[in-house]
């Protein structure tokens, strides 16, 4: 059985056996990659009742309509979708592995990134850092943690100077987009020498529940935050932001030139508690 994807906004379909994506043509694909346990283990809190082998999440890359190409490569864009599958490794539910962005050496923060639920629930995390490069990996300065929880149909903007994992809390697998500017530079390393981010997000007795990662020296206050729509930088839930982007492509101008719109990036989440 075939479910489509309808939050996109494009054809594309999730097999229900399989859990793997189909996109009908002339959609198509410039890369696929997958990630497994094995791969992830130094960033889980605790892996070794995991089976080796088990996926963990899938990502589709590049993935574009030829009549659109011109479009996506004039603004340098490329528009992914990650699905991570249910379930949870140790404590923890399942999450891709983390990162921060790079910048332009004439900007003063690093690049952003739009990411928009299509199915399920996610908790991104969201760990801002200005030294995330730091030669010394230990002096790691984290001057903030936002945990923002988004439904389908809905999207937020990772800030930029926020490293960023994204968590599946729901009851099924989590599928969302990401519209992302191709030139920017990925970095792995700090958060794999820390075992992740500043939190594990995980469940017991399917109740959420929050961990500090011990490997940190020190951690800011926590905040929980819901998104908070804002139509003019491509934002409005509902709306597939591949189809906002083909409609009004200089409302996403703020993936390749961020300096501008921190301030009003942050005022995108509506922060309900913190611990
Ligand atoms: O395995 P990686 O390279 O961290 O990629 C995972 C995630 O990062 C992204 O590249 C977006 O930041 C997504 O496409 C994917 O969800």
């Amino acid at each position: 059985m075939l479910a489509e994807l309808q939050k996109s906004g494009l054809p594309i379909y999730q097999n229900s056996r399989s859990k793997k994506l189909l996109l009908e043509a002339p959609y198509m694909l410039k890369g696929y990659g997958e990630k497994n346990v094995l791969q992830m283990s130094e960033l889980y809190e605790d892996s070794s009742h995991n089976d080796k082998h088990e996926n963990v999440y899938d990502v589709y890359r590049g993935i574009i309509c030829d009549q659109d190409r011109e479009l996506f490569e004039r603004y340098k864009f490329q528009y992914d979708i990650t699905v991570i599958h249910q379930g949870q490794v140790g404590f923890e539910c399942k999450k891709t592995s983390g990162h921060y962005h790079g910048w332009e050496s004439n900007k003063k923060h690093s690049y952003p990134e739009v990411y928009e639920v299509l199915s399920g629930t996610a908790m991104f995390e969201l760990q801002k850092s200005m030294n995330f490069d730091v030669k010394e990996k230990n002096d790691i300065k984290v001057d903030d943690i936002i945990l923002a929880k988004v439904e389908a149909g809905q999207a937020i903007i990772v800030p930029p100077d926020y490293g960023h994992c994204s968590i599946n809390i729901g009851n099924g697998d989590l599928v969302f987009s990401n519209l992302a500017y191709q030139p920017c530079e990925i970095f792995y390393d700090n958060v794999r020498y820390h075992h992740g981010l500043g939190i594990y997000i995980g469940k017991e007795d399917d109740k959420l529940k929050f961990k500090k990662n011990d490997h940190y020296k020190n951690l800011p206050t926590v905040k929980i935050a819901l998104p908070v729509e804002n139509g003019s930088l491509g934002i409005k839930f509902n709306q597939p932001v591949y189809k906002t982007f083909l409609e009004t492509p200089d409302k996403y101008n703020f993936l390749g030139n961020p300096d501008k719109y921190v301030d009003t990036i942050m005022k995108m989440f509506d922060i309900k508690e913190s611990f």
